[in-house]
């Protein structure tokens, strides 16, 4: 059995964002995701769990100017103590909503300067310290050029690798099969190379980014492997549904 988790940044996209929970229960999920809860407060997300009967599986930092470009802080030489503050931010918000993975992204920046992997380095430690107390698991995401360009983390291996620098318990990796197969890697050989470094898993057709299974990449082959491996994290549904979100579910018969 598998655990999938909606993404609601990306499903149910003709509802209001708070109606996007009760949706999601609906049909049947046990939990949700999303990119950003900041536009509420804490208390009325948990009030849309709570009403909704949701888990709330992740959510990302706050990532700095998003209309302005910014992409994330974490890699940023000169937004350190923006960063520092944005942890206790996302803290608030993971405690209220009981929520375990903190999705932490590095910016736009070049992966080959020294100040920026430094910079990355370090505030990945003090964001790992800072959430241990809590439980809460902090992820970091390769993402595709193409959806994100400039963005400093776009390889599963240079994530691994930044992951055992690091070499916190709670430092883990976000897993999307969609960005991998976008970077033309085969998205099983990159599960089998992280293995239990693996904190959180997303899925999305590729190169489309709609329903598992549109497009080139077989998730049958993928699903099995995750079973066979005993992945038994969340699985968070981030994609673009080709049509009503309710109509194009029936890609999870014979896995949940
Ligand atoms: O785009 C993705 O993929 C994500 O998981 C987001 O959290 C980052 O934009
Ligand atoms: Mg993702």
């Amino acid at each position: 059995m598998l655990n999938f988790a909606a993404n609601l940044s990306f499903l149910f996209p003709t509802q209001a964002f708070p109606d996007r929970f009760a949706a999601a229960s609906g049909v049947g999920f046990k939990a949700c995701e999303y990119l950003f809860p900041y536009d509420y407060e804490p208390d009325e997300i948990q009030g849309l769990l709570e009403k909704s009967g949701l888990k709330q599986a992740l959510f990302n930092l706050p990532p700095g100017d998003w209309n302005a470009g910014e992409r994330g802080l974490a890699a940023i030489p000169t937004r350190v103590q923006d960063f520092a503050a944005s942890v206790e931010t996302a803290l608030r918000y993971a405690e209220a909503t009981g929520c375990q993975n903190l999705h932490i992204m590095a910016g736009n920046a070049d992966p080959q300067s020294t100040a920026m992997q430094d910079t990355f380095l370090s505030n990945l430690s003090h964001a790992a310290v800072r959430l241990h107390d809590a439980g809460i698991t902090a992820l970091i995401e390769p993402i595709n050029p193409t959806d994100m360009p400039g963005y400093f983390l776009t390889e599963v291996d240079q994530a691994l690798g930044i992951i055992d620098a690091v070499a916190a318990p709670n430092l883990k990796l976000q897993y999307d099969c969609y960005h991998r197969a976008m970077v033309g890697k085969d998205v099983i050989a990159g599960l089998e190379l992280a293995g239990d470094r693996i904190g959180h898993i997303q899925i999305a057709g590729a190169p489309g980014r709609n329903e598992p299974g549109t497009g080139t990449l077989d998730y049958a082959p993928i699903f099995m492997r995750l079973q066979a491996m005993g992945y038994d994290g969340w699985i968070g549904c981030e994609y673009r549904p080709a049509g009503k979100t309710v109509d194009g579910l029936n890609w999870q018969a014979g896995w949940v």
